[in-house]
């Protein structure tokens, strides 16, 4: 990228959430992510620059080692003209969700990171003329706490996810509450699987978005985005599963589509040799909390039929979710262990603020802070140092748990042979595929206390408001067993897979 000729009419919105803002290049496979902060919480273009910078080490000396070379894309930090960062802004204003015009681009620093656009990823920096499709999730925490430190009962019960809905649909954040858990997701069991991506598919919240050739065709922005149009989606789609064939329109084709879709998006899931040091963690079988969530449709409506929820997690080792899991679980003492760590550390930097640079509470992310996150002990010998291991290791998990896995699948050619990437074949076609893992920038020491704070909100909500009248909101949430045996009996399996 040639950063000396900038021109904002070569680049359009993409993206935002709460921290950063994406455009990407109209032509070209790149995106730019720039800050965002609130009015009145500009920084200077030095702090601006140390914090991009700070993502991109975060990125190579860390989530590389922990999650896997291939998934991973860290870009590099650029300096750009003031003047193409003001007009870009200005461009990009109107296309913005009022939900988000709360915090500003930052115009003023003229630093940005530039990354490859994972969603028509092909080959960095040049375009293919296939047609592209992207989903992506943000599959959010996929385990329930195990740390003794847990006070609330609820939380060995039911996981974060679907406690927060609760408060998040009370606050006005969406509209209704979501069918999806994530530890079906993260079960590794296909029919789970199934119904997490279908429960994605018909609330998807800030948890999933589908893009074609780069473009967003799915997804809310915010509570007021219309309903999910699922015919619509499938009109989308139909080119890309059910590339030569007249399969009529209607329901039936809209249903055999989304099918096609959730098959294909859980074997990509499913899939992945890519090494990663994950497994330098070694959580064992003991760190595990219950393998399935009590608010989850689909365990309550196994339950209903008297059938036992799976034993063990069949997540293969070298996919993305169980490397995303294993660097979750770095979260070993719950935020309710954490916390009086936290205060110890808060302590020591009252007493010595000096030592705040030696303790890389706000980097350098390098090999020595990597070194440190391996040490999974948990017995507390009082020292500050054990304390900051497990404030470190805290903030790692916070980020795994709030990263998003992005899919993108472009369909075969005839001669797949000349391919470089691994194919996923769906009944009428094969995509070849990448994954990656994007929003890896670490967690700040600061939001700690937030964290302690929601969590205790979101649990006193969930227990005292819809645990004390539990029959009526199960009862109403779904109309339960009805729904998921629907689900069970209707999502065969493909030929040759195998539960
Ligand atoms: O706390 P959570 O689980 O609500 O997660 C926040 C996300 O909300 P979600 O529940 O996914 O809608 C939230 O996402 P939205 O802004 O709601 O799209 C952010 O990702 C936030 O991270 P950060 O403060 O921007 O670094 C996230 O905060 P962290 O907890 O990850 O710091
Ligand atoms: N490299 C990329 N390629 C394509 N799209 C991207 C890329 N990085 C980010 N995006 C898009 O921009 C959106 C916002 O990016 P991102 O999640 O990093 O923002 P954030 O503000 O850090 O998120 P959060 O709200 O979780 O703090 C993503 O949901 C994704 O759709």
């Amino acid at each position: 990228m040639d950063e000396g000729k900038m021109d904002e009419n070569e680049w359009g919105y993409h993206g935002e959430g709460n921290k950063s803002l994406v455009v990407a290049h109209a032509q070209r496979c790149v995106v730019l992510r720039f800050l965002k902060f609130p009015p009145n919480r500009k920084k200077t273009s030095e702090e601006i620059f140390q914090h991009l910078q700070n993502i991109v080490d975060f990125g190579k000396n860390v989530m590389k080692e922990f999650l896997g070379e291939n998934y991973v894309h860290c870009g590099e930090v650029v300096q750009l003209p003031l003047e193409f960062v003001k007009q870009l802004c200005l461009k990009i204003q109107c296309e913005r969700p009022e939900s988000r015009c709360d915090k500003d681009l930052d115009t003023l620093s003229g630093y940005a990171l530039c990354l490859p656009n994972l969603a028509r990823l092909q080959t960095y920096r040049f375009t293919e003329h296939r047609p592209i499709l992207c989903v992506e999730i943000k599959p959010k925490c996929g385990f329930i706490p195990f740390s003794s430190d847990v006070t609330h009962e609820m939380k060995h019960k039911v996981c974060r996810y679907c406690m927060h809905q609760h408060l998040k649909v009370a606050t006005g954040k969406w509209k209704q509450i979501s069918k999806y858990c994530p530890l079906d997701l993260y079960s590794g069991n296909k029919q789970r699987m199934y119904f997490a991506l279908k429960s994605l598919l018909q609330e998807a919240q800030n948890n999933l978005k589908i893009f074609k050739n780069g473009e967003l065709i799915y997804g809310c922005k915010d509570a007021r985005s219309p309903v999910a149009d699922w015919s619509e989606l499938a009109r989308h789609l139909k080119p890309f599963f059910f590339p030569s064939n007249g399969l009529a329109s209607g329901p039936h084709c809209t249903r055999a589509v989304i099918r096609e879709l959730v098959r294909v998006i859980t074997r990509v899931l499913l899939s992945g040799s890519d090494k990663g040091r994950a497994g330098a963690l070694r959580l064992g079988p003991g760190l595990r909390g219950p393998l399935v969530c009590e608010a989850s449709p689909f365990s309550r409506s196994l339950r209903c039929q008297g059938k036992n929820t799976p034993e063990r997690s069949g997540l293969p080792k070298g996919c993305l979710l169980y490397k995303t899991l294993q660097v979750q679980m770095l979260d070993l003492l719950d935020i309710e262990g954490l916390y009086p760590l936290y205060r110890r550390v808060e302590r020591y930097l009252e007493e010595f603020p000096e030592e705040r640079k030696t303790l890389q509470i706000d980097g350098p992310y390098d090999e020595a802070f990597y070194q440190r996150l391996l040490d999974l002990s948990t017995e507390d010998d009082g020292t500050v140092a054990f304390a900051l291991t497990k404030v470190q290791q805290y903030r790692v998990a916070m980020t795994a748990k709030d990263c998003s896995i992005m899919i993108a699948l472009s369909p075969c050619l005839q001669d797949a042979s000349s391919d470089q990437r691994p194919i996923v074949p769906s009944s009428r076609s094969r995509f070849a595929f990448s994954v990656s893992v994007l929003d890896l920038d670490l967690k700040p020491y600061e939001s700690i206390p937030h964290q302690y704070k929601l969590d205790g909100k979101i649990v006193n909500y969930y227990s005292k408001t819809v645990h004390a009248k539990d029959a009526a909101v199960m009862s109403t949430r779904f109309k339960d067993s009805e729904d998921c045996t629907l689900v069970l009996h209707k999502v065969g399996l493909p030929p040759g897979d195998t539960e």
